[in-house]
């Protein structure tokens, strides 16, 4: 079968990035117990290559397992930065954030390509079952100091069907080692991991799940995107890449997995038992020390893994990582698209890094504003009604800010210039107090207000003359303020007099 280009197999995808130069390779010996951690993390914070650990402490003797550190984290090459990204989509390294996005919005309207069933695959050839394997015995990364435990679960794909078998949901939530047998993992009851748990729980029944770590790249794309309710990501993956996924079945139970991911956790998640899970070095930038809470607990009946296997690793916090580059951008692409679909004039949507997932910027055609005949209050009040009270792609949000067609979204020092600028406090903003908050932001789990309620705001940094369709005011800019001929020619002549390219 031909999956294996780099988008549809995770160690073609390894490979890859080895031609482009993206790869460090370290084959001395790596402590799980924060050194892989901190490697990650400062390759992260420096946009340096990502990092493939061959010979973990404590791996078991024929290498179970090795690890890829910031499998979808930036290129430091400006020209590439984005490449790591659009390698999990088959686009070139070249590819630009808003090609990346485009290309996951591609299927929001297309026909789904149902993944198709093979016998066997590359994840079969290594079997453990209960008994086996002691998951304390595992190199599982400690990957903050005040981390509540070692975090195994950050780049693997959660599968979950709903029990009529109609959905199954691919996501990523993170879980920790709790002891031989057993993960105890984030369930957040709004995401659809916790809308499929509560579905099996409220029949007395424990949830049936697998973690495919190591999952083709598209596919794990697809998982970190607030795809619609009800819509099985694995559909959405093939109507990205143009062809069915190949699919295994599991050994115990009747979920199927990517038959060439590195490993496979199979079990099921208890009806009832929590235990204490967290805190982790979070999107956001902090760990709570001892700021755990009941969760609950993964069962792992058994291990299947390839030979060789490598378990993908997200050392998430300060910017940038996955969390900011997969989660933030592709929530903040299904944001635009929601918006679009409810006639909202949203050309391009982007998180960016310098908020931590915190803000989506929207940029407005303000032709298509212009024709609505609309006041900004009314304006905002339709973006912030469609997104914070309608949608769970708002929930991690809590600020929206709209802005004109001269703003480069994907540039922050744009962003910051028009909300500084353009944006009154108070009197551009609509606050919203009664709506879901999410809990993890600093400010609200462990803030002076409500932990879980309100603090989102739409910022308006749209002017006046832009709610007619026009910019009554030019940019004190290079860009901005010279004919496009001059700017030619001066760029033309700019290293011959001595300036830097
Ligand atoms: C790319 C990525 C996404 C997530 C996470 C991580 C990475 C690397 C780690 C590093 C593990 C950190 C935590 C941080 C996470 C987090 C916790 C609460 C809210 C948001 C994120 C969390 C998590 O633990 N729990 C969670 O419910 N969602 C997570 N998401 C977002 C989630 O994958 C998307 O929302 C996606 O759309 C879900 O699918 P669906 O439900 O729409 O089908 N997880
Ligand atoms: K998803
Ligand atoms: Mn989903």
């Amino acid at each position: 079968s031909n999956q294996t280009e780099p988008h549809l197999n995770f160690r073609a995808f390894v490979e890859a990035l080895k031609q482009d130069n993206d790869l460090v390779e370290i084959n001395e010996e790596i402590d799980p117990h924060l050194e892989a951690g901190a490697v990650i993390r400062k390759a992260c914070e420096t946009d340096d290559k990502a990092q493939l650990f061959n010979n973990l402490k404590g791996a078991h003797p024929d290498g179970f397992f090795r690890i890829l550190g910031a499998p979808a984290s930036l290129r430091h090459d400006p020209k590439q930065q984005w490449g790591r990204i659009a390698r999990h989509l088959a686009l070139p390294p070249t590819a630009s954030m808003k090609d990346i996005l485009d290309k996951m919005l591609s299927a929001s309207h297309a026909k789904p390509i149902p993944p198709r069933i093979v016998e066997d695959g590359p994840v079969k050839e290594n079997k453990l079952r209960a008994g086996d394997f002691d998951l304390n015995t595992l190199p599982a990364p400690l990957l903050h100091q005040a981390d509540g435990g070692k975090f195994i679960q950050t780049m693997g794909m959660d599968i979950l069907q709903s029990p009529d078998g109609k959905w199954t949901n691919w996501s990523i939530s993170r879980a920790m080692v709790l002891d031989s047998n057993n993960l105890v993992g984030l369930i957040v009851p709004t995401q659809h991991i916790g809308l499929i748990h509560k579905m099996w729980s409220d029949q007395g029944k424990d949830t049936p799940y697998a973690i495919a770590f190591g999952a083709p790249p598209a596919a794990i794309m697809a998982a970190s995107m607030p795809i619609p309710d009800g819509v099985s990501e694995a559909g959405w993956t093939g109507a990205i890449s143009g062809q069915a996924l190949d699919v295994v079945k599991c050994e115990t139970n009747d979920l199927y997995v990517p038959a060439n991911a590195e490993i496979v956790f199979e079990g099921t998640i208890c009806a009832t038992r929590r235990e204490p899970e967290g805190p982790f070095g979070e999107m956001h930038g902090y760990v709570f020390p001892g700021d755990a809470k009941p969760e609950p607990v993964f069962k792992v009946n058994m291990i299947t893994y390839r030979h060789g296997a490598i378990l993908p690793v997200s050392s998430c916090g300060r910017i940038t990582d996955e969390t900011h580059t997969m989660l933030g951008a592709l929530c903040a692409a299904e944001i635009g698209q929601l918006c679009r679909d409810a006639d909202i004039p949203i050309s391009d949507a982007f998180s960016p890094f310098e908020t931590q997932v915190t803000w989506v910027v929207l940029k407005v055609d303000i032709k298509k504003l212009a024709s609505m005949s609309i006041g900004p209050q009314e304006f905002r009040q339709k973006v912030g009604d469609l997104i914070f009270l309608h949608n769970k792609a708002g929930n991690v949000i809590h600020r929206l800010m709209l802005v004109g067609p001269d703003i480069d979204i994907y540039n922050f020092k744009d962003v910051a210039y028009a909300f500084t600028t353009r944006c009154r406090p108070s009197h551009d903003e609509t606050f919203y107090e009664d709506c879901y908050g999410f809990n993890l932001i600093p400010y609200m789990g462990h803030g002076f207000g409500p932990h879980d309620r309100g603090g989102k705001v739409v910022s308006d940094a749209l002017m006046p003359s832009e709610y007619k369709g026009e910019q009554n005011f030019q940019q004190a800019s290079f860009l901005h303020s010279y004919p496009p001929e001059l700017q030619e020619s001066v760029n033309a002549r700019w290293s011959k007099w001595g300036f830097r390219d």
